[in-house]
């Protein structure tokens, strides 16, 4: 029994002892294999912020920093010309008139004795340059007769003459003088009338330069709102000179821009309100319709001071009949003559006179913006003329 018990021990021994040798082995066998680089924790990648934090403020006082000032960008501004001996500087431009008119006129006074037909040829030179026959006639008639009486002889002093009785048919002393201060605490306010196409709105522009040149300063009504391109251009003629200009919707009322125009006048306290207005010559009660609905309205804010007619010198005699609709319409108070540079026939400004009873103001001698002149009989007559001034 003792043997058995012995041999049972044993017996667990060994078999304990074997577990014991063989179990470890397998357990080693069934772990992974350890990592090959000894494993480190991942640095995250940094990402800029968008946008960057400032840094704490520091609350140290500093000496205040002055702000650069502030830059604004204008356009650059045109600055016209003053008004004062404008016809003179662009006497040249009555090159036309003057070679059709004045040579002609000094080539037969400078004959030796004037017959009939040289004094008919004088009547027909002052007719052909449009004067007009009712003033040709005056004219001729009282040169012939200071000749006679003077017994004038030389070109110079006839040519002296006929400049003297030109000057004379052009009533020099009328006034040309153009209403264009402010008065009353308000700008004066001065329409624009003519037929579209004679260079209303250009001459509005110039006009307002003319006035800026002469150190004021104006705003432009655009009451032609039929022609959508004449409020774009009366705004262009202001930008240029830092003028403002008060527009409606195309195809609006006239006179409600028109009296928006001189209230915004008011209120910014400029010295002249320039209005713009559309001359569609349909017929007459039309036209009296637009226009008088147009000085009605404007008169709200006070009389309309200056009512400047365009016309258009190369339309010559027939546009005299337009003329005179304008002023049964409204009460013109001065004449703008234009496009004298593209005629021959400069004599108009006298049978526009005579025949409206209205002084030419201004004269349009060219496209550029500083082409418009206050008219001078004087300097106008003796650039007609031309010689030896
Ligand atoms: N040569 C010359 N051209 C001129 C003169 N005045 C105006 N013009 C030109 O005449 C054309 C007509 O001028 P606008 O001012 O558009 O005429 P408008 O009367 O206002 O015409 P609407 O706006 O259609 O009523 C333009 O090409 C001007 O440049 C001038 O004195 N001489």
């Amino acid at each position: 029994m003792e043997y058995v018990v012995a041999a049972v021990i044993l017996l667990v021994v060994l078999i304990v002892g074997a577990v014991g040798l063989v179990v470890p082995k397998m357990r080693r066998r069934d772990l992974p294999p350890p990592p090959a680089v000894p494993t480190v924790p991942p640095v995250e990648e940094e990402i800029p912020p968008l946008i960057e934090q400032a840094a704490p403020p520091v609350a140290v006082e500093e000496p205040p920093v002055e702000a650069p000032p502030v830059v604004e960008e204008k356009p650059l501004l045109e600055k016209p010309e003053p008004s004062a001996g404008r016809l003179v500087r662009l006497r040249a431009r009555l090159a036309r008139s003057q070679s059709a008119l004045g040579r002609g006129l000094l080539n037969v006074l400078s004959r030796d004795h004037l017959e009939e037909e040289d004094w008919e040829e004088i009547e027909e030179s002052l007719i052909t340059a449009d004067v007009g026959i009712e003033a040709t006639q005056v004219i001729v008639e009282r040169l012939r007769e200071r000749v006679r009486v003077l017994g004038t002889r030389t070109v110079a002093e006839v040519r002296e003459q006929l400049v003297e009785e030109l000057v004379g048919a052009l009533e020099p002393g009328m006034d040309r003088s153009l209403r264009t201060a402010p008065h009353d605490g308000r700008p004066a306010v001065v329409l624009v009338v003519g037929v579209n196409g004679a260079g209303k709105t250009t001459t509005c522009g110039k006009i307002g330069r003319v006035l800026i040149g002469d150190g004021g300063s104006v705003l432009f009504g655009a009451a032609d709102t039929f022609r959508a391109a004449a409020a774009d251009q009366i705004q262009t003629w202001g930008e240029r000179v830092g003028a403002e200009t008060v527009r409606g919707p195309e195809g609006g009322d006239p006179a409600s821009v028109a009296f928006d125009a001189v209230k915004r006048g008011i209120d910014t306290g400029v010295d002249t309100v320039l209005i713009d207005t559309a001359g569609r010559l349909q017929n007459k009660v039309g036209l009296m319709d637009e226009l008088g609905k147009v000085k009605r309205v404007v008169e709200k804010h006070g009389p309309v001071d200056e009512t400047l007619l365009v016309l258009d010198a190369t339309t010559g005699q027939n546009g005299l009949e337009q003329a005179r609709v304008f002023t049964e319409v409204v009460d013109v108070t001065g004449v703008v003559l234009t496009k004298l540079d593209g005629t021959a026939k400069g004599g108009i400004v006298i049978a526009v006179q005579r025949k409206l009873g209205i002084p030419v103001k201004l004269v349009g001698l060219g496209e550029g913006p500083d082409d418009l002149a206050p008219f001078e009989p004087k300097a106008f007559v003796e650039a007609l003329v031309g010689g030896d001034a």
